[in-house]
């Protein structure tokens, strides 16, 4: 075993054998409009990992993820990718993010064109794209069965087609940290389960996931942990709330019992432990954990 850069050997593992830490964040907190929208917050996802972030509207889910990837300013804190602290880090091409549909505006572009930017992190400037890119962009497309839509602008396709459009620019990256906000949303149960295998797939290569969900459904197997915010609050990072379509203000309206915000998160048993089915027991699609 050689230890590389950072501490991290060459099997992917510190020198104590946990994965290496892709992402890590401590006490950060951001403010929005002269207003407090996340509160302290910390969080770690390792290589091989899928952690889901859950909450209610409005818990701070797209803003955390926002202030990870350095797009919205952090009032406090710390954020590193990869062992560097963000601002010293440069290779944004080991980072696929898919934001929420809604937020973005690509009516008249094509799906070719949007998918193959995706590859311009890996391009050397002011070339086209290599036979590899192209290779990159199809194999992206196949994988959310939207091949045969190449050459389709994004105003021609349904809300659904074009968040997997969007999917298959973070994949034509070829990313180590996938980031997705809500990928799920507006796609039909078939295509969840087909997403479901794809990153299944790059998982088992190492890849880590951090992903918004609002119905965890298909992707239920893969995550390993479940980090739930309330008012730009962590409330619980561990296992995943068995409750795979309630959580969040919605679960606490309908009386699930409220966490000690003050407490522990690591010791917390989950803001949805009590009234939950335990046939539907969560089990990791990776046994034995990270690679
Ligand atoms: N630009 C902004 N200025 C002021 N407040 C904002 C801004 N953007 C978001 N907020 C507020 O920050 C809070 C968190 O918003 P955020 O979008 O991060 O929540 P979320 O958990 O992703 O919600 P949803 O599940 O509805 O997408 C909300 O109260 C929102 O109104």
């Amino acid at each position: 075993m050689t230890i590389l850069e950072d501490g991290v050997t060459d099997n992917g593992l510190d020198p104590a054998g946990r994965a290496e830490e892709v992402l890590g964040a401590t006490d950060v907190s951001v403010e929005l409009g002269g207003l407090p929208v996340l509160r302290g917050i910390s969080i770690s996802v390792h290589a091989g990992e899928t952690v889901a972030l859950l909450g209610g509207n409005g818990s701070g889910k797209s803003t955390l993820v926002r202030a990870l990837l350095g797009l919205t300013p952090l009032r406090r804190g710390t954020v590193s990718m990869f062992g560097q602290p963000l601002n010293r880090f440069r290779d944004w091409s080991a980072i696929g993010y898919v934001p929420q549909r809604s937020t973005i505006n690509l009516t008249r572009a094509k799906v070719g064109e949007i998918v193959g930017s995706g590859r311009l992190g890996h391009r050397p400037p002011f070339l086209p794209p290599r036979a590899q890119d192209r290779r990159a962009v199809r194999d992206a497309l196949q994988v959310v069965g939207l091949e045969d839509r190449i050459n389709s602008e994004m105003q021609h396709l349904s809300g659904g087609q074009q968040q997997r459009v969007l999917i298959a620019r973070a994949l034509a990256a070829e990313p180590r940290l996938l980031v997705l906000d809500e990928p799920t949303a507006g796609v039909d149960l078939e295509h969840q389960k087909l997403l479901a295998g794809v990153l299944t797939e790059l998982l088992r290569r190492g890849m880590a996931i951090l992903v918004v969900l609002h119905e965890i459904g298909p992707l239920t197997p893969l995550v390993d942990r479940a980090v739930v915010l309330r008012e730009g609050r962590v409330v619980h990072d561990g296992e995943l709330p068995r409750s795979s379509t309630e959580f969040g203000d919605h679960h606490r309206e309908h009386g699930g019992h409220e966490v000690d915000e003050t407490a522990d998160p690591s010791t917390s048993s989950g803001p949805f432990a009590t009234d939950l089915d335990p046939a539907s027991t969560q089990q990791s699609a990776r046994d034995g954990g990270h690679p």
